[in-house]
């Protein structure tokens, strides 16, 4: 925590805070172009108490308040990244950030809300919530959770609807992958998929045929491949297209909304495209690697390199980096996470001597705003708008809680950023605030830099300085029966009405013996 700045303490509604601009409460940013997913225009915003109060042109300021000059630069809602791990136990390790330095790191870079997996502890739903609200007690900013479902018995069903009825948690992961810990069954799946339905919950799914990618892993180390380059061999595009494909039919089957994280392939993107075509309500989440990074660094000679880009499913060859991005310009997906879940290079040297040991994940959550912003704006994929939509205001509104957080209107939360297209963003694990001593983005170079971060209010990224503090992070809760809910029982009444009608065979031969 000592790579944080802290220029003074001092005391506001009873909270303690540190750092420059700590005090003030009351922000009038002026004269930027202020974006939200559905409009903009140049102006000036007034928050007091967290909260966005007015907004327009020319608005009064009083002594009292701290006026920001915006000018010639977008002022838009803060970061929501709707995929990450934080402090996550996982293949023998543990993520290297915690719920400090990650959303510390967070809010660097722009987000200032992010929702993170919470994993069942020994198959105990309401136990894994436990403790992961306990590790989260250390935030600076605000999140959520989705709840991982890794087994099935009535006890994870009783869990769910405790969960979403008392504890704010509206969807539920599902690993098709990780055979042996986290993988359920195809059976596990459609009760899981059916008690989400019941309780307006949304399921979420990592689509990889798990039982494929353990024969690919065997014959790939039995081939004498075994180093990180195996990682990607073992687990092709088609075992995620299989998937995806089952998820989203078996989706159907059940009637309810679903949701696929971390969309690496074309092969998965084309399932996604093809069910929404036909109307299905399938939400698809690219992610930041997935969009701007190809698997060549993974034949890199150097282990500490090549282990870096080790996730599931894996960082493809180039073409599906380019067909994400078209895919999510066009409205095939949605939305963009990180999945983020750093683990160090003395934890990614777990699998030196055979890529199945290595902890699968890649950082992101510092990066994400930057690199969608070079990646889709900076080369004319999408407007600022769009931009708006995809790192923000769609995942409110997918997770209940648009306007409040996804928006710059008045009412929400201040949540805001400033970003000035003319200055440059240089990313390197020298000089970001997440605890990885790599970054998978390492001397990206772009235009456009976020200089000011607000969360809840407050400034807390501001000339290349955090100022944070411990404990203000707030849990959101989030309500079922989002918008992706709407008409689905009328959906069921039409099924049933298709049905042909039943034979009457009370009368037939054998019936009457
Ligand atoms: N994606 C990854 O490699 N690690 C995190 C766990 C997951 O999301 O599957
Ligand atoms: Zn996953
Ligand atoms: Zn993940």
């Amino acid at each position: 925590d000592e790579i944080f700045d802290y220029q003074h303490r001092c005391s506001v509604d009873g909270t303690e805070w540190e750092g420059l601009g700590c005090g003030t409460t009351k922000l009038l940013i002026k004269g930027g172009t202020v974006v939200n997913a559905d409009h903009q225009f140049i102006g000036d915003i007034y928050v007091e108490d967290g909260i966005i109060q007015t907004m327009g042109p020319n608005l009064p300021v009083t002594d009292d308040v701290r006026v920001i000059d915006a000018s010639g630069k977008f002022v838009m809602p803060g970061g929501i990244d709707p995929h990450t791990h934080l402090e996550m136990p996982f293949m023998g390790q543990e993520s290297c950030d915690d719920f400090f330095s990650g959303q510390a790191a967070a809010l660097a870079g722009g987000t200032t809300m992010h929702i993170d997996f919470a994993l069942p502890s020994d198959g105990d739903l309401l136990k894994g919530f436990e403790i992961y609200s306990k590790k989260a007690k250390k935030s600076c900013t605000d999140y959520g959770f989705h709840m991982a479902v890794t087994t099935w018995n009535e006890n994870v069903a009783k869990d769910m609807e405790l969960l979403v009825k008392e504890k704010g948690i509206n969807s539920f992961k599902f690993f098709l992958a990780y055979k042996g810990s986290l993988m359920v069954t195809d059976e596990q799946l459609l009760q899981g998929f059916k008690k989400c339905k019941e309780l307006g919950a949304l399921p979420q799914v990592h689509a990889e045929n798990g039982d494929a990618v353990a024969e690919g892993q065997s014959r790939i180390f039995a081939m004498g491949i075994t180093g990180p380059e195996g990682h990607a061999l073992s687990r092709p595009p088609v075992l995620e297209g299989e998937a995806t494909a089952r998820s989203i039919r078996l989706a159907k089957f059940i009637n309810t909304p679903l949701y696929v994280v971390h969309v690496m392939s074309i092969d998965a993107m084309q399932e996604i495209s093809q069910a929404r075509q036909s109307g299905q309500r399938v939400i698809g989440e690219p992610i930041v690697s997935g969009l701007a990074l190809d698997d060549s660094k993974l034949w890199d000679a150097d282990y500490k390199i090549a282990a870096q880009y080790v996730m599931s499913p894996p960082i493809r060859s180039t073409g599906h980096d380019k067909a994400l991005q078209a895919a999510l310009s066009s409205g095939i997906l949605q939305l963009v996470g990180t999945d983020h879940a750093p683990f160090n290079s003395s934890q990614k040297a777990q699998g030196r001597h055979d890529f199945r040991a290595i902890p699968n994940g890649v950082n992101g959550i510092e990066e994400r705003m930057h690199i969608v912003w070079d990646v889709m704006v900076n080369s004319g994929k999408l407007s600022p708008r769009e931009y708006v939509r995809i790192t923000s205001t769609a995942c409110a509104q997918i997770f209940n809680i648009h306007p409040r957080k996804g928006a710059i209107l008045p009412g929400s939360d201040a949540d805001i950023i400033i970003l000035n297209p003319n200055a440059t963003t240089r990313i390197s694990a020298s000089t970001h605030h997440s605890r990885m001593d790599t970054n998978v983005y390492e001397g990206w170079t772009m235009k456009g830099n976020i200089e000011v971060t607000i969360s809840q209010g407050r400034v807390v990224w501001e000339n290349g300085r955090l100022h944070v503090k411990r404990g203000v992070g707030r849990y959101i809760p989030m309500a079922p029966f989002s918008y992706l809910f709407d008409g689905l029982d009328k959906l069921d009444l039409e099924y049933v009405s298709s049905l042909k009608a039943p034979v009457d065979r009370s009368t037939d031969a054998l019936t009457s013996i």
